[in-house]
């Protein structure tokens, strides 16, 4: 692999991501030679427990350091846990960590949810025997009865009868709470007793300005989706990922629950002695690119014709969608740009890019002749869904297949497809075909998705991994599926690879930044000089991040004279500068 470059992020290598099947068929594989679910909960908790001093120490002693000389509740002396665990093997590792913490002189207090007055009643042998995974009593039973042996206080949780929080359990004020109540196994919503009880530990951990540790990955949180309902779920500042990383906890609802997440592996990862293909990887850096030939001119990188920015009778203009594609393109160097956008737009397109050549939209012979002439072609932006616009799409989509030219498609160009696939019309089997053998890269959010699959948006959004593949499936090409944590779907040799964006943030949810994206794919795709790992599409998104990155993450103390932009208010427009400044920093000095 190249050189990686990462701008912001400490973690620079690749992260290979898997489902909660994956992970509990990597359990069953190692049970089966042998080795026991209780030893491996041990391993598990007791490398946790000790996790959760370090993470408590480090929190007290940035609390010193910002209130010198103030004693204040994080004093290490007073170590408070409340461990909040649930029924499965996911509270075990709970118990287990409220064993070892009392034994390391913490204050603990479980809170025991969705647990009967029988499963408390002490049994007698707690040693482990070789056959312990043929033993009835569960790995999670077993932790439980150790973490009583030691007299480990604990509270049952019992939901209120009127939704008013005001729950039995009186929870100890502490300074570290610990959520196990639910992992991988988490796969439908919470009923009403879980609910509450997930909504009572954040308001008790928030009330006590306390550290919020997730076991394995926080409760609420569906470790193959990303999915939370109803915005329920524990909130964690950090979770302690068991075995290997989730792709739950990177996309979607992930990232707003997640926090900082420490992985602990504890067995290989592998089934049948052949090592698991992870259903994505995380990618939060960029290749890093080589300074361009000196003997080089414009012709050398590339001729970018981006196809959108029209106006419809009686309806609003999208020419803005054009100028921000254009621009994004020429931003990543792309040698030469033409925009076809209604005529109405060529005067602000030229006052905001002067180097853009025009054509008028519905110039279908010139736009013909410019397609074989281009380097690859984008089209949709700000293109318009009447049928006037369907015939220019249609007709482009024609003429860049006939020359054999790389196309990407975004926004009204994904309306016009969805409403040709439903029609059984010629040109989805022909786009496909020429997938092939030339890039073609879609990029559509969930919405686009929806109507490209004849799904609703929430089916997208409840399996967006699905999704993706199926989008793939039936049309051809490379994809994005965009939002936080995009995913990106790339086809090499008829094998699926399939990325998770780990760059970007919300400021960046707003009009405008898809067809910057889709700026950006072109432009690198146009410069041939570039090898094929640096013109991907998983290359763009990261870039397209990276800048939303900069642009909120940058301070006065970067450059006196630049203005603070925060997530609200980060404009579009702001990216293609940003854009320029990301591409040389990924640029490798001479
Ligand atoms: N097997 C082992 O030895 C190990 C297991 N580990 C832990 O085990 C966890 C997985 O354990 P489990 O498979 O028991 O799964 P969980 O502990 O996540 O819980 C699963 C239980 O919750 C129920 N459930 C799921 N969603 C629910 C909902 N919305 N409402 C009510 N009940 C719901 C399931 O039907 C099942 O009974 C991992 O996340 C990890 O923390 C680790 O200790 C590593 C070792
Ligand atoms: N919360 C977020 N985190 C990371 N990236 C985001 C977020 N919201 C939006 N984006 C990115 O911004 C872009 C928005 O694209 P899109 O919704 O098509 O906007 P538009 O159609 O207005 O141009 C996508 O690349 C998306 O992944």
């Amino acid at each position: 692999m190249d050189v990686q470059t990462n701008l912001f992020s400490k973690n620079t290598m690749p992260i290979a991501l898997y489902s909660s099947e994956q992970l509990y068929a990597m359990e069953q594989a190692w049970f089966a030679q042998g080795n026991g679910s209780f030893g491996l909960m041990q391993q598990a908790a007791w490398q946790m427990a000790q996790h959760i001093e370090s993470l408590y120490e480090k929190k007290c002693l940035n609390k010193q350091l910002t209130k010198q000389g103030i004693t204040s509740r994080f004093n290490t002396s007073q170590r408070r846990a409340s461990i909040w665990v649930g029924i499965g093997s996911n509270g075990g590792d709970g118990w287990l960590i409220a064993y070892y913490l009392q034994q390391r002189g913490w204050q603990v207090q479980v809170i025991a949810v969705g647990f009967e007055k029988q499963d408390f009643v002490v049994k007698g042998n707690l040693e482990i025997s070789a056959d312990e995974n043929k033993k009835s009593i569960t790995a999670a039973a077993r932790a439980l009865q150790l973490a009583l042996s030691v007299d480990c206080e604990y509270q049952c949780f019992k939901s209120s009868d009127n939704n008013t929080n005001d729950t039995s359990v009186r929870a100890l004020q502490a300074n570290v709470y610990i959520d196990a109540l639910f992992g991988i196994g988490f796969n439908r919503a919470p009923n009403n007793m879980y609910q509450q009880a997930i909504c009572a530990f954040n308001a008790a951990a928030e009330n006590a300005q306390a550290l919020v540790i997730a076991v394995d990955i926080p409760s609420g949180l569906v470790a193959s989706t990303g999915q939370v309902f109803e915005r329920i779920a524990i909130v964690a500042d950090t979770t302690l990922c068991l075995i290997a990383r989730k792709f739950g906890l990177h996309t979607k609802d992930g990232l707003d629950y997640s926090g900082a997440v420490i992985d602990i592996p504890l067995i290989p990862y592998q089934v049948n002695n052949e090592k698991l293909i992870p259903v994505a990887t995380l990618i939060t850096s960029a290749h890093s690119l080589k300074p361009r030939r000196q003997n080089s001119y414009k012709g050398s990188y590339g001729h970018v014709l981006v196809i959108g920015g029209n106006r419809i009778e009686g309806s609003q203009g999208m020419g803005g969608a054009a100028i921000l594609s254009a621009s994004s393109a020429m931003a990543t160097g792309a040698g030469k740009i033409t925009v076809a956008c209604h005529e109405v737009f060529h005067g602000a397109l030229l006052t905001s890019l002067p180097d853009a050549m025009t054509i008028d939209l519905h110039d279908k012979d010139g736009i013909n002749r410019l397609i074989g002439q281009a380097s690859v072609i984008a089209i949709g932006m700000g293109l318009g869904r009447d049928e006037k616009a369907k015939i220019v799409f249609i007709s482009c989509i024609e003429a860049a297949i006939a020359v054999g030219k790389p196309i990407i498609i975004d926004a009204d160009g994904l309306y016009h497809l969805a409403s040709l696939h439903s029609k059984n019309h010629k040109l989805i089997a022909e786009l496909k075909t020429h997938s092939a053998t030339h890039q073609v890269c879609l990029t559509p959010h969930s919405g686009e998705a929806a109507r490209l699959l004849n799904k609703k948006i929430n089916e997208i959004e409840n399996d967006r991994l699905a999704a993706i593949k199926q989008c793939a499936a039936i049309y051809g090409g490379d994809w994005v599926l965009k939002g936080a944590g995009s995913l990106v779907l790339e086809q090499q040799s008829g094998q699926a690879h399939i990325y998770v964006c780990g760059v970007g943030n919300a400021g960046m949810a707003t009009a405008g930044m898809g067809d910057v994206l889709a700026g950006v794919i072109a432009g690198l795709l146009a410069q041939e000089d570039l090898k094929h790992e640096l013109r991907s599409l998983h290359q763009a998104v990261l870039i397209h991040g990276l800048t939303g990155d900069i642009l909120v993450n940058q301070t006065s103390s970067n450059d006196d004279n630049s203005l603070l932009v925060g997530q609200r208010g980060l404009q579009a427009q702001d990216m293609p500068a940003a854009i320029r400044h990301v591409m040389q920093l990924i640029t490798d000095s001479l």
